[in-house]
């Protein structure tokens, strides 16, 4: 497969994504561009229409977005929703108002119905209702990514997307409410390991399963996506493989080297009970994660503990 060349924008290259992906483009011959929110805040159309004119970029990768855990999303639904659809609408538009003729939007496994088949299969979009706890930043995903597929239709140009499972890795964001579940844990167990707690707890029933990709084997597969001539309108991006929360908990607590009780809190959000994406559509193209859990959940850590001694650890 040849290089990737060209000029290509990274929307959030602040984000555990966006450097991700920046760090993996930086192999490849192309060019990144990158502006921070200060020079733009792409909840602004009018703005964002001006970046896309004077950069004319030959590619975007859209990683910028209101990201948050089970509580933030179902706290803020007004912001879930209305930031990510203006950022999704207003990029979507402006780079096609400019030429763009490449842009590949991420959306999230969040998209698919809570009661859908399992392992979920790209086809059981718009098949059932939402889960509850992240509707209104599933409903501004489910926007971007037909928005991507109808200017593909409409127009001819390769606007495509991927929904990546639940992610990991560097960067990640180490807020105790607002975070996601993995980067909540790795702290949780480490203060606990720290302060000498004989007793850590979890929100939820803990039996609820979920999927982890490392952020770095998302980014492959972005670069992968990239290169294909017709990739498919959106695809999943994971592993395929899922374990119970509570399962992740003892691996996060055995990473960490804490060794007290681990119990749960079902006074917080479960969300949604089984998310794992069926992998054969990106699988049968020629890609396939590389690192397992275990391997990730170390180098995670590393980073987590290198992140908070140079006072850089995100908690936003
Ligand atoms: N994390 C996960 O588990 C998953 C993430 N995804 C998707 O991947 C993408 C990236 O997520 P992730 O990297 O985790 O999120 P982060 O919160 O780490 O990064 C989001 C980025 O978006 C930028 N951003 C937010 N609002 C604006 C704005 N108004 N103007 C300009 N930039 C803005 C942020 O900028 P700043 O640095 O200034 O805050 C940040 O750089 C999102 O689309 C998300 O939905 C999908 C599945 C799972
Ligand atoms: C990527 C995906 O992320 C979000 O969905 P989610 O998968 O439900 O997110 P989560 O990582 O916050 O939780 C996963 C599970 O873990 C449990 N859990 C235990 N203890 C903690 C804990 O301490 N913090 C958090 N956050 N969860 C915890 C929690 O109860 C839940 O059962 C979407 O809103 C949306 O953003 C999206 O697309």
């Amino acid at each position: 497969m040849s290089a990737l060349s060209g000029k290509i924008y990274v929307a959030g290259h602040r984000g555990m994504v966006g450097s991700a992906v920046c760090r993996r483009l930086a192999t490849e011959s192309c060019e990144v561009v990158t502006a921070s929110r200060d020079q733009l805040d792409l909840t602004r159309p009018a703005r964002v229409e001006e970046f896309f004119r004077d950069e004319k970029p030959d590619a975007v990768v859209f990683a910028a977005a209101r990201v948050g855990g089970v509580l933030a999303n179902d706290t803020y639904p007004v912001d879930f929703l209305s930031d990510n659809l203006l950022m999704s609408t207003a990029a979507i538009n402006g780079a096609f108002a400019a030429g763009v003729k490449r842009f590949l939007f991420l959306g999230s496994t969040c998209i698919y119905p809570r009661d859908c088949p399992q392992p979920i299969r790209e086809d059981s979009l718009l098949t059932g209702p939402l889960e509850k706890t992240n509707e209104a930043y599933a409903l501004a995903k489910i926007c971007g990514l037909k928005l991507c597929q109808y200017y593909r239709r409409q127009f001819g140009v390769m606007f495509h997307s991927a929904m990546p499972t639940n992610l990991y890795g560097p960067g990640d964001n180490y807020h105790p409410e607002h975070s996601h579940v993995l980067p909540a844990l790795i702290r949780r167990f480490h203060e606990a390991k720290q302060q000498g707690f004989s007793e850590v707890r979890i929100w939820g029933t803990g039996t609820p399963r979920r999927e982890f990709l490392y952020v770095d084997d998302l980014a492959d597969a972005i670069a992968f996506l990239l290169k294909q001539d017709q990739p498919p309108d959106w695809v999943n991006v994971g592993t395929g493989v899922d374990l119970p929360i509570l399962a992740l908990a003892s691996l996060v607590a055995e990473t960490v080297g804490y060794t007290g009780r681990i119990v749960t809190d079902p006074s917080r959000p479960d969300g949604t009970p089984i998310k794992c994406t069926d992998m054969s559509l990106l699988h049968s193209l020629g890609w396939n994660h590389r690192v397992p859990l275990a391997d990730g959940l170390r180098m995670t850590y590393e980073h987590f503990l290198s992140e908070q001694r140079s006072g850089q650890l995100r908690s936003v």
